[in-house]
């Protein structure tokens, strides 16, 4: 079963990733990515999705043109994992 993130942890995964933004209503984080246009959009979604399908952990994201918002959240743990700071760290190194 994985752990939800005790509040040490927690901080220290904000520190590491200032880009993102903390939901703590959900115990989440989010970020907002913009790309030229809408091809760069999916292309950047298609490289996330196969990362998440390889990790089995997936992100809850939308997409509007060339913004793609992405929230970071372990639904088996019912908040923030050590899953969640491995696939953002794999979707920061794609941009
Ligand atoms: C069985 C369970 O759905 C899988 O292990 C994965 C699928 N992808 C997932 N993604 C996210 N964000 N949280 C999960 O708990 C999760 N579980």
């Amino acid at each position: 079963m994985v752990q939800k993130l005790d509040d040490a942890q927690r901080s220290a995964l904000l520190a590491r990733f200032p880009e993102w933004t903390h939901e703590p209503q959900r115990d989440a984080i989010t970020r907002q990515f913009k790309f030229a246009d809408f091809a760069q959009a999916f292309g950047f979604m298609a490289s996330v999705a196969i990362i998440a399908e390889k990790m089995d952990h997936h992100p809850e994201w939308s997409n509007v043109y060339n913004r793609v918002d992405i929230l970071l959240t372990t639904h088996d743990a019912d908040g923030l994992s050590e899953r969640d700071a491995k696939l953002a760290e794999a979707i920061e190194a794609l941009v």
